[in-house]
């Protein structure tokens, strides 16, 4: 056969917005959505499991970087803007292309990854958000593997956001904290999401994301302890579980 070999295209859930980023270190900023499909985890609580089962393939698309990035272009009407990378887990797939072409074109990305796969393109990044899951999310953290994460990003800023639904998955933040004094921490109550297909249109629990926050506010601040920025996920709050904001 020989010729040159196809680049593996990118399996892509969903591209949306331009909304604002619910969540962390760039809460408020203006962003555009790419969501992966697929992931290496398989958290309890998930509240994307339409981009991490495998029964949801089917709605993943195929998409070269190029075909990709028309669409960022489309929905940002060319204006250059943070594009935000989530899933699923995105740092199982190559998108140092998108981000080479986004940023030759003045965009920027951020990535949400739970810290589990190491990409030397981390260092394209504006920054890199590491999710390491709690104790409630029923997965447990190789550290060697996330601390390679930490090393791939070299000088792009990363910072650490750990959700918290209990008493043990704070005293575990607490601990993840202490390993990592240098990265900038984000505490995020959790929200009970049901699985899809319902996930959608469900109500959301507003007062318990509401007294989970303050209990974890109370909670942080009774231990005197002042590190952590402490956020609800700002377009659940909007929004409840739609997709696609
Ligand atoms: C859906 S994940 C995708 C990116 C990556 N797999 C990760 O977990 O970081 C995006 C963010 O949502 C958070 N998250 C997922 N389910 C959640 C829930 N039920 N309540 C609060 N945060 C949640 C994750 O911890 C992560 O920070
Ligand atoms: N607006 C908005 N902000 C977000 N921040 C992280 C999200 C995610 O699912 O990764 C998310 C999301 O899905 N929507
Ligand atoms: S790592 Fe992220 S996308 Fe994967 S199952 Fe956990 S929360 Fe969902
Ligand atoms: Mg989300």
């Amino acid at each position: 056969m020989g010729g040159v070999s196809a680049v593996k295209p990118l399996r892509i859930a969903e591209i949306f917005g331009p909304t604002i980023q619910g969540e962390g270190a760039v809460i408020g900023v203006p962003t555009v959505f790419v969501r992966a499909g697929g992931c290496d985890y398989r958290c309890s609580w998930c509240d994307s499991l339409h981009a991490v089962d495998s029964a949801y393939r089917h709605d993943w698309t195929p998409m070269t970087p190029e075909q990709v990035w028309a669409q960022v272009e489309t929905l940002s009407g060319g204006a250059p803007l943070t594009v935000s990378l989530s899933g699923g887990n995105p740092a199982i797939q190559d998108f140092g292309p998108l981000i080479a072409l986004g940023r030759s074109k003045g965009y920027d990305f951020v990535m949400e990854t739970q810290g589990s796969v190491a990409q030397d393109w981390f260092r394209e990044l504006s920054t890199l958000i590491l999710s390491p899951k709690p104790p409630s999310s029923g997965e447990t953290v190789d550290w060697a593997r996330f601390e390679d994460c930490v090393a791939r990003a070299e000088g792009a800023p990363t910072v650490m956001k750990i959700v918290v639904f209990d008493d043990d998955d704070y005293h575990w933040a607490r601990a993840a904290a202490d390993r990592f004094p240098s990265l900038p921490l984000y505490l995020q109550p959790g929200n009970h999401t049901p699985p899809p297909p319902d996930a959608e249109d469900a109500a959301i629990d507003m007062d318990g994301i509401m007294s989970r926050y303050e209990w974890l506010i109370d909670k942080t601040l009774g231990d005197r302890w002042f590190t952590p920025t402490i956020l609800p996920q700002l377009h659940v709050l909007i929004w409840g579980n739609r997709r696609g904001v």
